[in-house]
């Protein structure tokens, strides 16, 4: 079989300082193969951002590996992470992190002017994007004079408009209506279709059920998982063992 595209063994990630020491991650194995979809579910606090920042090598683990295309992720400095980043990867932070001096518009660009595309391809590419999900209107406005809503679909704009092998996503429909998730949900079928793989957390039965595999999070571990592309619920492999064990 050839080699997932990002494939995590092991993880554990300590967060420190606060009145003790709190284990969100403990030995957590997941491999996500080109043009996977994955939904991360599980009640909150149970590790799932946590997860989702160490597949993207946004934080480090404490112990254990992140590979992505083929080359390790967790052991690298930061700015040979930002560049295997940036070349594979789109992000939907659940706080946005949406640059707020510049434009939507600007915003959206900024990965492909990163990878060096011309300004004028780049706001085309960057118009396109925001009208798939139904803020094209907003292109020229401050992030701050947008809802919740309109400002998530820009960070999920800006996430996949250099057309990444990896779209992580934190609760990327967390603040909208059901028409707004729909759109989005609309979006995330096209590019998996495209053969994007799709690596996403979520609380809502809708967008999980999209996905070809649904990883249920519990205490910093996978309590379970099952392959939904198939017969439905089928359980996994890992799930048939920790029925057994
Ligand atoms: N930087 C940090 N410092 C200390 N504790 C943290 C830090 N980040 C997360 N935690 C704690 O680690 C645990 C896991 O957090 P994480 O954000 O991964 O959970 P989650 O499943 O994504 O939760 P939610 O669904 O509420 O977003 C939580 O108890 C959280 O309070």
């Amino acid at each position: 079989m050839s080699e997932p595209l990002l494939r995590a063994r092991d993880l554990s990630r300590t967060y420190h300082g606060g009145v003790r020491d709190f284990a969100a991650l403990r030995d957590v194995s997941i491999e996500v193969a080109a043009g996977d979809w994955v939904a991360v579910t599980g009640p909150s606090g149970c590790g799932k951002s946590t997860l989702l920042h160490l597949l993207g090598g946004l934080d480090r683990p404490d112990r254990g590996e992140v590979w992505l295309a083929g080359q390790r992720l967790d052991t690298r400095s930061e700015s040979e992470r930002a560049l295997l980043r940036r070349r594979h990867l789109g992000f939907v932070f659940q706080f946005l992190n949406l640059v707020p001096t510049m434009t939507v518009a600007g915003n959206v660009e900024l990965p492909l002017v990163l990878q060096g595309i011309g300004r004028r391809d780049a706001r085309r590419r960057a118009l396109e994007t925001l009208d798939e999900l139904g803020v094209a209107d907003t292109a020229d406005a401050a992030p701050a004079e947008l809802s919740g809503g309109q400002q998530q679909r820009v960070a999920l704009a800006r996430a996949v408009v250099h057309r990444p092998d990896v779209l992580l996503a934190d609760e990327p429909t967390g603040a909208l209506d059901s028409a707004a998730a729909e759109t989005v949900l609309d979006l995330l079928r096209r590019r998996h279709e495209d053969g994007q793989s799709i690596v996403l957390v979520t609380h809502d039965h809708r967008v999980a059920a999209a996905a070809d595999r649904v990883v249920t999070m519990l205490d910093g571990q996978i309590a379970d998982e099952r392959d939904l592309s198939g017969p439905t619920g089928r359980p996994t492999l890992r799930n048939l063992i920790n029925l057994e064990g």
